[in-house]
């Protein structure tokens, strides 16, 4: 049996307060394996963001614990969520835009630095990412110099290079078409499966369900239904 790596209890989330208080997520209990591919999906405003915020100790819950490897990150101080951070997770958010003076293989490099990853390994890794992604060929290019889907690819290069025990990717094939994103996916899959990851991810497209160990579905910030898929 795996061991849990992430466990979510009791969470909940409210933003303002009184009249106007939106309540994003309303006691959520998940309890998450090691080498896991997860899917999150719900509509608009059900609460996917909010949650993973929580799960990547980007933002705190109102109540509830987030634990992870059996360490209560709701507790750790602004250094301690910090460095967690760095060096277990690999977020592929649309908020975490790219570096704009920076190439793709200098994006990746600057998340091996941050994460503290010995510099004879860079090169390796930089490499290895950007082929992983199918951006060697652009690898010199700045973002602007990218299109949407491919500046999308350089942060999933950026996510993984690092080798992070867990990827959170809020809506990472958003901006692929269906081709790159299957390509995504089975990479996504290739890493929980070989390099034992654990890769939580919001998407909208119901052609990729099928690629994931469960699927968990968030309604008006509750936990309504999970599903193994098949
Ligand atoms: N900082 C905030 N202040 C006030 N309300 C917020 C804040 N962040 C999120 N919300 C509200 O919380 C609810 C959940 O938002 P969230 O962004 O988590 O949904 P989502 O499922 O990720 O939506 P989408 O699929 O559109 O990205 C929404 O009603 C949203 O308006």
């Amino acid at each position: 049996m795996p061991n849990p790596i992430l466990q979510a209890s009791n969470i909940t989330r409210s933003f303002g307060s009184g009249k106007n208080a939106v309540h994003a997520l309303r006691g959520i209990n998940l309890t998450i394996t090691e080498s896991s591919l997860i899917i999150l999906k719900g509509k608009s405003g059900s609460g996917k963001t909010t949650f993973m915020n929580i799960l990547g100790g980007l933002d705190q819950p109102t109540d509830g614990t987030v634990t992870f490897l059996e360490q209560d990150i709701s507790q750790f101080n602004h250094q301690e969520v910090d460095n967690f951070r760095k060096k277990h997770v690999g977020f592929i958010f649309q908020a975490f835009a790219l570096l704009p003076m920076m190439t793709a293989i200098e994006n990746v490099e600057f998340s091996l630095r941050i994460a503290g990853v010995p510099q004879e390994e860079w090169e390796k890794r930089i490499k290895e990412s950007l082929e992983w992604v199918g951006l060697s060929k652009r690898a010199k290019h700045r973002p602007y110099e990218l299109s949407g889907g491919e500046q999308q690819r350089v942060a999933i290069a950026r996510a993984i290079a690092k080798r992070p025990s867990l990827i959170l990717a809020d809506e990472p094939t958003a901006e692929l078409d269906s081709k790159r994103t299957f390509q995504i996916i089975r990479l996504f899959r290739s890493l929980v499966d070989e390099q034992k990851m654990t890769i939580i991810f919001t998407t909208h497209d119901p052609n990729v369900l099928h690629m994931a160990d469960t699927i968990y579905e968030l309604e008006d910030g509750q936990l309504i239904k999970s599903k193994l898929s098949s």
